[in-house]
């Protein structure tokens, strides 16, 4: 008998989840699961959640919330021999990595659906200071607004309110000095940012990182130079198409280990949370957790 945990957090998004909870568990019955479920309490309360589930035994472990309580499932197992499979119903704020595995947004019994029609894949997930990602990590000032913006106006106005908050923030952000050494390579300057991404959808920006593969081992990483604001604009505004890549400015390329070495203080941003300070190196885990992922991606993914 195949067994699945449902790992929900009830304040994620609007607290939409709760109402569909008994729709959810009798279909996963229904498809030959015996599943139960928790509601995490507080942040961090995944991580365990997730871990103790994988050593009861659980061969599922289903993630409810937004890009944060997946990121928290994650790095509740992946340090584990036997890792479960993890599937992902979203009805977060921000939803990045269900849109990349194909997981329909905001309506529950239709991701459910997917879930249940879809198959398991690998797919690679990122390691930087004893801690797991699943989208993007980076540093620079400029990171740091996804977490400066208060959870009520995220709810509210969504990833405007990323915008509206980096517009606030952009004559403020100065650039920092860093030696960055990638697959054998050396970048040294002064960078706005640095992003180390796994899939191709991030903070809104669906073509920041355009060539990702969610399954080939190698992060894409993307170095912004230090530029003015006139020229940070114009790139912004780029990136907006996915044509920033050639800018001159921007150094963009795929790598399966990053190491930031900062002169100024960098703070570690993972998956749009804080994640302590660098420096730091970014290992990329090639193929290390099964998500279950829609049809139609897995059929992408075995053409890749
Ligand atoms: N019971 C709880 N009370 C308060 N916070 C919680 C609770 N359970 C989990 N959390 C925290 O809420 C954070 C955000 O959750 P999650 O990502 O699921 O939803 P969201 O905020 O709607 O979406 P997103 O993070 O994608 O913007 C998680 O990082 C988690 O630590």
């Amino acid at each position: 008998m195949q067994r699945a945990r449902i790992i929900y957090n009830p304040t994620s998004g609007r607290e939409a989840f709760k109402k569909h909870l008994p729709d959810v568990l009798q279909k996963f019955e229904q498809a030959g699961y015996e599943t139960s479920c928790h509601a995490t309490t507080c942040e961090g309360d995944a991580i365990d959640a997730a871990r103790k589930a994988a050593e009861r035994g659980f061969n599922l472990i289903v993630a409810a919330g937004g890009d944060g309580t997946i990121n928290e499932v994650v790095n509740g197992i992946a340090g584990l021999e036997n890792r479960p499979k993890l599937a992902v119903i979203p009805v977060g704020t921000t939803n990045d990595f269900a849109r990349a595995i194909g997981i329909p947004l905001n309506n529950v019994l239709q991701a459910v659906e997917t879930i249940l029609t879809g198959e398991p894949k690998k797919i690679d997930i990122g390691q930087v200071n004893g801690q797991y990602f699943i989208n993007i990590a980076g540093g620079g000032r400029l990171t740091e607004l996804t977490y400066e913006v208060p959870s009520k106006l995220k709810t509210m106005v969504g990833q405007l309110a990323y915008y509206l908050k980096g517009m606030e923030m952009l004559p403020s952000i100065r650039p920092a000095e860093v030696k960055i050494e990638y697959d054998g390579k050396l970048f040294e300057g002064e960078i706005m940012l640095f992003l180390v991404s796994l899939t191709n959808s991030v903070g809104g920006f669906e073509k920041l990182a355009p060539d990702s593969s969610l399954n080939d081992g190698m992060f894409d990483l993307l170095i912004l130079k230090k530029a003015n604001l006139a020229e940070f604009i114009r790139i912004a505004t780029l990136a907006l198409r996915g044509d920033h890549i050639n800018d001159e400015h921007i150094i963009y390329t795929k790598a399966n280990r990053v190491k930031v070495i900062n002169q100024d203080k960098m703070q570690l941003n993972l998956d749009g949370e804080y994640g302590g300070l660098l420096p730091g190196e970014f290992v990329n885990l090639y193929q290390h957790i099964d998500f279950m992922v829609s049809a139609d991606k897995a059929r992408v993914l075995e053409e890749e």
